[in-house]
């Protein structure tokens, strides 16, 4: 039996919410550890020796510290291997989850992070808030266009993949964003404008469906498969230090996109 890993998180990184979301599927007991990444925590030396890039998350398990999101997911899934699988048999449909879950890991998020977004803007919060709007608002459109090929009850077919531990965080990144197809729920209204698609995304309004959302399941399978509220703050919360100013993780909000607006809050 493994012993217990560690994790450093920060209730505001989406990264370290994908790990949290799979510790928490796979009901993996963990040791939480916030590093304060508002007030500078990433750059104590003693973090840096287990995160050279001072970044959250980091698990540190046995004596190994692991970094990047996605080697920690997929050490869990090596070393856990009787816990809840999160990719499929087929090598086929294994490259289908990892695709979906990498458009999201190489190809939005890290464009959209502050580092990169601020660097840009020059100190121009405006400037900067548009360009991860702008690269979120593109990657959910190619998004979009997976999906509608793979999604089921969850973005591949019927079951919890590593997308879904990628899709939530990156939803919760575009409400801080102010993505325009939150619009009618946060105050904006209207469509995309990534200038690619002519108009709304799936062109359902943005308009929050209903109580049966993606998000909400994700959610509530996670507390359910950790036996009760303690690890629902661990998922979206962080606790303490770790959580967030906006309680509850994910509440209602308008979709993304036509078929990820459709699975987070319709189907
Ligand atoms: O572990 C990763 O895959 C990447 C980590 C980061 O980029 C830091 C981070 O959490 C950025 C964010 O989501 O706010």
């Amino acid at each position: 039996m493994p012993s217990k890993p560690t994790l450093y998180s920060f209730w505001r990184s989406s990264c370290a919410w994908r790990v949290r979301i799979a510790l928490a599927l796979k009901g993996i007991e963990y040791e939480y550890k916030a590093v304060d990444i508002f007030n500078g925590a990433q750059n104590n030396p003693e973090y840096r020796k287990i995160s050279p890039f001072g970044m959250v998350p980091c698990l540190l398990h046995d004596g190994t510290a692991i970094v990047e999101s996605m080697a920690i997911i997929e050490y869990l899934e090596e070393k856990f291997p009787y816990t809840k699988r999160l990719l499929p048999d087929k090598p086929e449909d294994r490259a289908t989850v990892r695709a979906l879950a990498y458009m999201i890991t190489s190809n939005i998020q890290p464009i959209q992070t502050n580092r990169v977004a601020n660097y840009y803007g020059q100190g121009d919060q405006e400037k900067a808030n548009s360009w991860n709007k702008h690269f979120i608002e593109v990657g959910f459109h190619a998004l979009e266009q997976m999906l509608q090929k793979t999604a089921g009850k969850y973005a591949f077919g019927d079951s919890l993949s590593l997308a879904d531990m990628c899709i939530p965080a990156q939803v919760f990144n575009a409400r801080f964003s102010r993505v325009k197809r939150y619009g009618n729920y946060f105050g904006g209204g209207g469509c995309c404008q990534c200038g690619e698609c002519g108009g709304p995304y799936g062109g359902s309004q943005g308009m929050w469906q209903g109580p049966s959302s993606y998000e909400k399941r994700i959610l509530m399978e996670e507390r359910y498969s950790n036996g009760g509220a303690g690890q629902w703050q661990s998922f979206g919360n962080g606790g303490g230090i770790g959580g967030p100013p906006m309680g509850g993780g994910f509440g209602p909000g308008g979709g993304v996109v036509g078929l990820v607006n459709g699975i987070l809050f319709g189907r």
